[in-house]
């Protein structure tokens, strides 16, 4: 039987704080060699923190990071040929033209990947010349991706790669990273978008307030626990105790979230049964649906029933 390759990061028992913020609480996760993971998170989750010291720029305050079996500070040199970083904020300096840059990283490496050929792919060649400073956001992700690649790295981390892309590049990115998943690349990800989590990842942390509430592979969180959804949503606000009573009405086999004042999530069987028991329970508390929507649960539906809260909420200041 083939042994199987040894995890590419394990975080145990990560703790960092920024002085009463506890940005990362007590984290454990593990990553797969030759996988995407996507690390999960609403705004200030932890997910940066959490990069950075997998990337050796910060050192762990409690707990040990090992990255492809090594401690990112003190294996820092033996780690650089092996492991490409994509900073969120460009990593290049500000007069420097684009390719100009590239080949400048590409130089550095034993065995390079074409810089013409990552130009290509990247739709670099449309500002290569222009300077970093005068990039746009999405140009300066796509140079920033370029910079990660260049080295053939066995293993990637990306910080929400694809903000600000227009829908085209981010999908050209996407086929991209696939790519370097069919040879054999890991690559660790961060992401708001839920779209790109389930496009992408094989794996996904999802992280909130520097904890890891849920993992498993987009299938496996979008499933258990029922594969459907209804959301409704209803013309005003709805009456005191209304997720409480609609609860009574559906029984235990389901789960009644609220979203916001006139916004239900509803999990379980979604069958006609379940559906004429939220037509009879509005029509009994005189609540007039705007739309009554069943659709397959999201990951973004996972997480509103984790933590209360949705995705695009921020975190709120870290752990505390
Ligand atoms: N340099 C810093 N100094 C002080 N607090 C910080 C610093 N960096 C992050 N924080 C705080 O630590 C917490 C976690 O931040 P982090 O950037 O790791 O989260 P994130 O999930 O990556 O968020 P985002 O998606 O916005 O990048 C937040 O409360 C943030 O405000």
């Amino acid at each position: 039987m083939p042994v199987p390759a040894a995890p590419a990061v394990v975080v145990d028992g990560l703790v960092m704080r920024y002085g009463d913020t506890l940005a990362v609480d007590a984290l454990s996760l593990r990553v797969e060699s030759g996988t995407i993971t996507a690390v999960l998170g609403p705004n200030g989750a932890g997910k940066t923190t959490t990069l950075e010291t997998c990337e050796g720029y910060r050192r762990p305050q409690a707990g040990t990071v090992r990255v492809l079996g090594l401690d990112p500070v003190r294996d820092r040199r033996a780690l650089l040929p092996r492991v490409g970083v994509m900073l969120q904020a460009g990593g290049a300096w500000s007069g420097v033209r684009a390719v100009e840059m590239l080949r400048h990283v590409a130089a550095l490496h034993a065995q390079p990947l074409s810089v013409d050929l990552l130009v290509e792919r990247l739709g670099l060649a449309e500002c290569g010349r222009t300077p970093f400073r005068r990039l746009s956001g999405g140009q300066q992700q796509r140079l920033g991706l370029a910079m990660a690649l260049v080295g053939r790295p066995e293993l990637l981390f990306v910080d929400e790669p694809t903000a600000g892309m227009d829908p085209a590049v981010r999908r050209a990115t996407w086929d991209l990273l696939e790519e370097l998943r069919a040879d054999g690349v890991t690559t660790v990800l961060t992401t708001h978008y839920l779209e790109e989590a389930e496009r992408l990842a094989d794996h996904v942390h999802v992280i909130d307030r520097g904890r890891l509430i849920a993992s498993g592979s987009p299938f496996e969180l979008t499933r258990a626990g029922g594969a459907t959804t209804i959301r409704l949503v209803v013309t005003e606000p709805f009456p005191p105790h209304a997720p409480a009573s609609l609860q009574a009405s559906l029984g235990p086999a389901t789960e009644v979230t609220p979203v916001n004042a006139q916004s239900l999530l509803i999990t379980g069987p979604a069958d006609a049964s379940t559906l004429s028991t939220v037509s009879a329970w509005c029509e009994r508390h005189g609540v007039l649906p705007e739309s009554l929507t069943l659709g397959q649960r999201t990951l973004e539906d996972v997480f509103l029933q984790l933590t209360g809260r949705e995705l695009g909420e921020p975190a709120g200041g870290g752990a505390r």
